[in-house]
């Protein structure tokens, strides 16, 4: 149902109004019922009951007048006087019986009828004694008839009038009664109008406030409200109005509402676009792209700071409607026009302004300055233009563009411009049917001096072999860093191989030259390998392919050196990637074994110790030397590992060996870095109960080239252990003899290069004595190496050196073999066997190669 405050005021009004007009009509109706009752009361009382009043005092008249006509008709005797007033009692009689019947016509209630009909009866009686008694008159009878008149006809007539005025006493009192009704009856009406009037201005009354309150109220507040809003005042305009009616004035308050939050919604927007307009105006006038509009009669619209800055624009010249020409011809004045003919330079801007095209053009300045000029015509005629600085962006572009085809480090061309380059000259090679050498060159051990110096010392080297190569090469030459310590010379104008030759030795010499890196001396050398064009490659990729290929084997056959590309050098690389893929599995299907070579105390003439060396069964390829390889698993991370079961496999085969006798492992220097060294010796012995006395640890120099704290360190450790260190190869690498003094090595094995030589060479037998003596004075075993022969051991014996190794005692063999080891050695010591211990099946020659632990060339002495 409806609630009363959602009916509409309309509604309410008619309501209102429907009820006032019930209760007015019914009030009247009640009223005119009473008025008409009144109406008939006084009709009553003007028709009856007065006309009766008027009769019966009309009879009352007739009746004394009658009487007083006959009382003198008694009287007299003249008979002109007794005509007259037979005359006059006639027409008083004729009156009279005019009145009866206007009496009777109006005849009142029985009362008043039965006293009219005893008036009636003695009237008649009267006038029945009168016609007996006026006949005796002119007789003598007189006084009869005088007797007879006041014995009869006077009392009849006096009772007769007794009757009338008992009729009028009646007619009195009803309309006595009628006009007392009918003046109630006129109270009564008179306060039923009273009373109408009353509810009238009551209802009257309570419509007014009611609309007062309802209807002007709300309309005086939303009219205010409105005023409110339009002062801006929107905040707080209806908060004194109800919300919760639903008729016209409800509709009214969410009409204002819905007006309100519109004009809020308005506001809000208007609010948010003026900020967006604040924050354009503020954007453009603060951002670094100088911004000027023009309307269609080139006058100036708006510019931003940045464009009055990039042409220095007096302030005057900045204000809207200034004239584009104007502009224009104050660029050209202050000197930022480059071209020759302004007047030119200002038709064609205005032909493409007449043209409104959009034109993005870059514009260079007198003063050095590049812009980036966009030209964008607007709908309405005018253009927009955004003006660029895009100097520094121009100068970075060719900086990133020269970065992009340099090497950061040493600024020599990366691979992309080496691509560009090796393609322009092979082009030109075409052309002119020469030749192009492609000598590829890398640093030998530069993974070293990068790990164990640290990248800021590698870094430092790279720059200055960079610095070398160019001042070798030729200026139309092009020398390339490809990635690490990877460089590539493009050689043009190569008549013969020799030119190419020529130039990988200078190459060789000039980075083989001792450095000064960050503050480290270091040596390294370089090793390269020439393809040359056309005949072995005509595009860039086969030609550095193999160039590579070139460099692998001259670094696989002694470093520091040459080599041609071959083209069987492709299967031999072949055959590399299938052993790597073998080496990988090695481990895990068990084709290591370790060989043991003893080590003669030469003072004692025992062995002394048995150096573990290890063997790779290969399925397919028999025995596989280490110097093959321990630098394919140095290379391919898996030294580690396969080191790791030398250690655990070494002390367990040592465990069983009579006391006193050490074994000997070598560690390669990745090894060596790997921090679970220590833990992979400890778990060693503990695992084979050999004491650590027993275990001997051989390092080569590299190892120690970074001398950290953590080398030392991690020395120290094993050391504290018990376990003996070695420096082995002694004189093949960097040969300082700092190293022996940065760590108390037990031994010092000298490289057996040194004891081949010793023969003819008397710089090796310098360099055997003075190992020898140093290696005494500090206390340390030196281990002759490479001992064939009983003139090299009675050479190394005579030199002072405490142990040697070699296969005249024995060549390396399996651990089963150790009886029989230490039987030849007796023999050989007891002067029995002077020649070195046969070849055994599968055993190779050993290829020198200088990587890892393999690294004793005889060259590295040069
Ligand atoms: N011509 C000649 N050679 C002799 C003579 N006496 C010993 N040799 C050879 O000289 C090498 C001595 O080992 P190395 O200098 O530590 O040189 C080792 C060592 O650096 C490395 N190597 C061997 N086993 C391991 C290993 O388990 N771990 C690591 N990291 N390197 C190993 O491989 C190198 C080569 O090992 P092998 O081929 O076994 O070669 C052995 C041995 O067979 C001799 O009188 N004349």
């Amino acid at each position: 149902m409806k609630r009363f405050k959602d009916i509409s005021v309309g509604s309410k009004l008619t309501l209102g109004f429907g009820l006032a007009l019930l209760c007015t009509v019914t009030v009247g109706v009640f009223g005119v019922a009473q008025l008409r009752s009144l109406n008939k009361v006084t009709s009553e009382i003007t028709g009856i009951w007065l006309p009766q009043v008027q009769i019966v005092d009309e009879m009352k008249r007739n009746l004394a007048e009658h009487q007083l006509y006959a009382t003198l008709r008694m009287r007299t005797e003249d008979s002109q006087q007794m005509a007259d007033i037979d005359k006059e009692m006639a027409r008083e009689s004729e009156e009279m019986l005019q009145d009866r019947r206007a009496y009777r016509r109006s005849a009142g209630s029985p009362a008043e009828q039965e006293l009219f009909d005893q008036f009636v009866n003695l009237w008649t009686a009267y006038q029945d004694s009168l016609s007996s008694i006026i006949p005796l008159l002119d007789t003598a009878e007189r006084t009869k008839a005088a007797n007879e008149f006041e014995a009869v006809s006077l009392p009849t007539v006096a009772a007769a009038a007794q009757r009338l005025d008992g009729l009028l006493a009646l007619t009195n009192q009803r309309s006595t009664a009628a006009a007392a009704m009918a003046d109630r009856t006129y109270t009564i009406a008179q306060r039923l109008v009273w009373a109408a009037i009353a509810f009238a201005a009551v209802c009257l009354g309570v419509l007014v406030a009611w609309i007062r309150h309802n209807v002007s109220k709300p309309i005086l507040a939303v009219s205010e409200a409105m005023h409110r809003l339009t002062r801006g005042e929107h905040r707080s305009t209806l908060v004194a109005l109800r919300k919760d009616r639903r008729d016209e004035v409800g509709i009214l308050f969410s009409a204002f509402s819905g007006y309100r939050a519109s004009l809020e919604r308005s506001i809000a927007l208007a609010r948010d676009a003026e900020l967006e307009r604040q924050n354009l105006a503020a954007a453009a006038a603060n951002m670094p792209v100088g911004l000027c509009m023009f309307d269609a009669g080139r006058r100036l619209v708006f510019c931003n700071q940045a464009y009055a800055d990039f042409y220095r624009l007096p302030e005057a010249l900045t204000h809207p409607g200034s004239r584009w020409a104007d502009l224009m011809r104050f660029r050209i004045a202050a000197g930022l026009y480059v071209g020759q003919d302004p007047d030119r330079y200002l038709e064609e801007l205005s032909a493409t302004i007449d043209r409104a095209e959009r034109v993005v053009s870059l514009v260079e300045l007198r003063d050095g300055r590049t812009i980036d000029l966009i030209h964008q015509p607007l709908p309405g005629g005018g253009w927009l233009a955004t003006h660029h600085d895009v100097t520094d962006l121009r100068r970075s572009e060719a900086r990133i563009s020269h970065m992009a085809r340099h090497d950061g480090l040493t600024d020599l061309p990366n691979r992309i411009l080496f691509r560009e380059r090796a393609e322009d000259a092979l082009a030109e090679m075409a052309r002119r049917d020469g030749k192009v050498a492609f000598l590829c060159l890398d640093l030998d051990h530069f993974k070293t001096v990068n790990d164990t110096l640290g990248h800021p010392v590698g870094d430092a080297l790279l720059k200055e072999v960079a610095a070398r190569l160019k001042q070798i090469v030729r200026e139309d030459d092009t020398v390339a860093r490809l990635g690490g310590d990877e460089f590539v010379i493009i050689q043009n104008g190569v008549d013969q191989p020799v030119d190419a030759t020529t130039l990988a030795q200078l190459v060789i010499d000039a980075l083989s030259a001792p450095y000064i890196a960050d503050g480290h001396g270091v040596t390294v050398s370089a090793s390269v390998g020439i393809s040359i064009a056309p005949d072995d490659g005509t595009n860039a990729d086969q030609l550095l392919k193999n160039g590579d290929m070139a460099l692998y084997r001259a670094k696989a056959e002694g470093r520091r050196t040459y080599r041609f590309f071959e083209p069987d050098m492709d299967a031999r690389m072949q055959a590399r990637r299938f052993l790597e893929l073998d080496l990988r599995d090695a481990l895990g299907r068990q084709q290591f074994e370790i060989y043991y070579q003893p080590l003669l105390n030469l003072e004692s003439g025992k062995v002394s110790c048995f150096e573990a060396l290890l063997r790779w069964h290969h399925p397919t390829r028999g025995i596989v030397s280490p110097s093959e390889f321990i630098s394919l698993a140095e290379e391919i991370g898996l030294i580690v590992p396969i080191g790791e079961w030398v250690i655990k496999q070494a002390c367990l085969d040592a465990a069983s060996w009579p006391e006193g006798i050490r074994v000997a492992v070598n560690l390669s220097p990745t090894q060596f870095r790997n921090a679970r060294l220590l833990s992979t010796i400890v778990a060693a012995l503990d695992a084979s109960g050999l004491p650590a006395n027993r275990l001997e640890l051989e390092i080569t120099e590299t190892v120690l080239l970074a001398n950290t704290q953590a080398t030392l360190a991690m020395l120290q450790q094993i050391h504290l252990l018990g376990v003996h260190i070695a420096m082995d190869d002694f004189g093949t690498g960097y040969s300082s003899l700092s190293y022996l003094r940065s760590f108390p090595f037990d031994k010092i094995k000298i490289d057996q290069s040194f004891v081949k030589d010793a023969e003819d060479i008397d710089s090796s037998v310098a360099i055997i004595r003075a190992v020898t003596s140093l290696g005494n004075s500090l206390g340390m075993q030196t281990t002759a190496e490479g001992i064939e022969t009983a003139e090299q051991l009675e050479r190394v014996r005579k030199e002072g050196c405490t142990e040697a190794q070699g296969f005249l005692f024995s060549r390396p063999l399996p651990a089963r073999e150790i009886p029989a080891m230490l039987e030849r050695t007796r023999a050989v010591v007891a002067g029995d066997i002077s020649e070195p211990a046969p070849e055994t099946t599968g055993e190779r020659k050993k290829e020198r190669v200088s990587a890892g632990r393999l690294d004793k060339s005889a060259s590295a002495r040069a």
